[in-house]
């Protein structure tokens, strides 16, 4: 940067050297010393452009350079932020959500990175130095000339410096317009939601909100003339022009020499030249400066609601039971509403446990902090008395193997897939076969293009996308490789959801097979998977209304019993509908009704 700087200042001084020998060299002829001399003052200026060449790409360079690793120190800062803490309460928290979207905007463009404070502190710290120097050499003509170079100069910088703010500002302020315009965006531009797009007829009504909060937005970017930093220009300019007329009067006048007044003229231009490179990065750092400002919030408000406790007591696969005690629980983004309240329920070990109940009523709410997603409000799980917020939570997840509704569909190999169920250990090829073989899928995969080592995405080359029953079966076999492997819980969150007649049947008449000796967690809105558990609860209100068997619950006469004899009709009304319409559908219909009625 000083080098820089240094140079073009450096510059005025040797072409006013050659500038000024220009007289005497005209004279004497091209063989007298003021020509040699000349020479070698041109030939030191030619060394001296170089020297601003190569300190401008070297500056650059490192610029670029350390703002790759500024940013990259950034992400994996957000990273760590987002994917360490113990839960998953902390991205769902609304204030702490927003900034982490915030923060992950940060990088998609170049434009505002906090990266390219390097290079934009470099230009603006070029530029004032720059200036003062080329004051100190125009000091040399007229003092009053160089303090008022300094004083136009630094004032332009400040105006410009206090526009560039408040531009920044406006962006900062307008981001969460922002967000909403690139959901729009995604939404009329993604091939994921084109069905629903067309179908509703959404593409012109997707373009109207945009267009017209784009309006919106853009008004409030596009900020006013700032008039006192075009005044603070003008000001400058006016000096500089003023200063170069100055200097030519002066010379005609044969009181300076033509070498004098190449550098004081020369040195006015770089003065100018450095406010204006100073104008031009300051708007820059201060885009920069806002996003790493709101980079810094975003960690901030995420740490200070992702704290929980961590401990370090080990636990092994659950020998007695898994307890909820006196469990409260509301989401951080709900914090008005309680989904559990005061919930006891006891999950005995090496046992099969259903948890029914409507839709709402918190039943994959129970899931999540048995796998410690989320902290309870109050009260206490305890693994055989263990509470599990003292349990190592990495040694109590690999303990968990669970199939969840919402299955995440890695677009990785179909092995890898499996495989990933337990990663510890390199991947055992018979074991991920027979896992998938269990689940159901084993044929379907083997019939990819290039069977195990078909990646499940579309979007790679020979890979293959799975509907979503056989994702979900996927999904399955993951969790009973984990199983294999040694995990003790398996918890199941509508396994069957996508699942054709035929898979269903084909799980549940594998259920008790699949989950021998496992503490097993089974959600289900399908009851034909539900009887087939040890005992079954029913969620309601956030607190246990009815638990039993499956006989139990029916002689009771209550929810599960008006639950299951609703499904039960449907199924019945279905066949009776049905013997009167196709052999296929007759026979498809039968298949539910078997399933229910076994
Ligand atoms: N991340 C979340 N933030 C805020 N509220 C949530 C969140 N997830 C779930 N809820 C709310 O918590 C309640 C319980 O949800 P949960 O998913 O546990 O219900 P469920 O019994 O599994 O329902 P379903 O049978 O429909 O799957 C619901 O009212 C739901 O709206």
């Amino acid at each position: 940067m000083l080098l820089g700087a240094a140079a073009p200042l450096g510059l005025a001084g040797v072409v006013g050297a050659v500038v000024g020998r220009a007289g005497d060299v005209a004279a004497e002829g091209l063989s007298s010393p003021a020509s040699r001399s000349a020479l070698w003052w041109a030939a030191a200026a030619a060394g001296l452009l170089m020297v601003v060449w190569v300190a401008g790409s070297v500056r650059s360079a490192t610029a670029t350079a350390l703002g790759e690793r500024i940013d990259a120190s950034l992400q994996r800062e957000l990273m760590r932020v987002v994917g360490e803490p113990v839960g998953i309460g902390h991205l769902e928290d609304p204030r702490p959500a927003e900034l982490i979207t915030v923060g992950r905007e940060t990088f998609r463009g170049s434009w505002g990175r906090p990266g390219r404070l390097a290079s934009t502190v470099a230009g603006l710290v070029t530029g004032r130095i720059v200036l003062v120097g080329a004051c100190v050499l125009v000091a040399g003509f007229r003092p009053v000339l160089g303090l008022a170079l300094l004083v136009a100069g630094t004032w332009t910088a400040y105006e410009e410096k206090v526009a560039s703010r408040a531009e920044a500002g406006h962006h900062y302020g307008a981001s969460e317009v922002a967000r909403r315009l690139d959901y729009l965006y995604d939404l009329g531009s993604t091939p994921e939601v084109a069905k629903e797009v067309r179908i509703f007829g959404l593409a012109g009504f997707l373009r109207d909100r945009y267009t017209t909060l784009w309006q919106r937005s853009m008004a409030d970017v596009i900020s006013p003339l700032p008039r006192r930093a075009v005044a603070a220009n003008v000001v400058t300019a006016a000096v500089v022009v003023c200063g170069l007329a100055w200097i030519a009067v002066r010379a005609a006048g044969g009181e300076v020499t033509a070498g004098q007044a190449a550098v004081w003229a020369q040195a006015l231009m770089t003065g100018l030249l450095g406010v204006k490179q100073s104008a031009w990065t300051g708007l820059q750092t201060e885009l920069a400066l806002a996003t790493l400002r709101r980079f810094d919030e975003a960690i901030e408000a995420v740490e200070a609601v992702a704290a929980v406790p961590v401990g370090d007591a080990k636990v092994d696969r659950p020998r007695r039971e898994i307890r909820f005690e006196r469990v409260s629980f509301s989401y951080p983004g709900a914090p008005s509403t309680l989904v559990l309240d005061e919930l006891d329920l006891a999950i005995p070990a090496g046992r099969s446990l259903a948890i029914v109940g409507r839709n709402g009523a918190g039943k994959t709410t129970i899931i999540k902090l048995l796998c410690r997603m989320y902290e309870p409000s109050s009260g206490r799980l305890t693994v055989d008395g263990t509470d599990l917020a003292t349990v190592d939570v990495h040694g109590w997840r690999r303990q968990v193997a669970a199939v969840f509704q919402d299955a995440t569909r890695f677009p990785l190999t179909a092995r890898e897939s499996v495989a990933m169920g337990w990663p510890d250990v390199p991947v055992d090829q018979a074991g991920v076969e027979s896992a998938a073989e269990r689940a159901g899928i084993a044929d379907e995969i083997e019939a990819l293009p290039s069977s195990w080592d078909t990646p499940l995405s579309s979007h790679y080359p020979g890979g293959a996308d799975l509907s979503g029953g056989q994702w979900q079966k996927l999904s399955l076999a993951r969790a009973l490789y984990a199983v294999d492997h040694g995990a003790g819980v398996l918890i199941l969150d509508e396994p069957a959801a996508h699942f054709d007649a035929r898979a269903e049947a084909r799980l549940y008449e594998r259920f008790l097979e699949l989950t021998a000796g496992l503490t097993t967690i089974v959600i289900s809105h399908r009851f034909s998977t539900v009887r087939r558990a040890d005992s079954i609860v029913v969620l309601d209100g956030g607190r246990v209304a009815e638990r039993g068997s499956h006989d139990d619950l029916m002689a009771l006469g209550g929810s599960y019993a008006e639950m299951f004899r609703l499904q039960a009709e449907r199924f019945s009304d279905r066949t009776n509908d049905s013997t009167n319409a196709s052999a296929h559908d007759s026979a498809h219909d039968s298949e539910g009704t078997a399933e229910v009625t076994a």
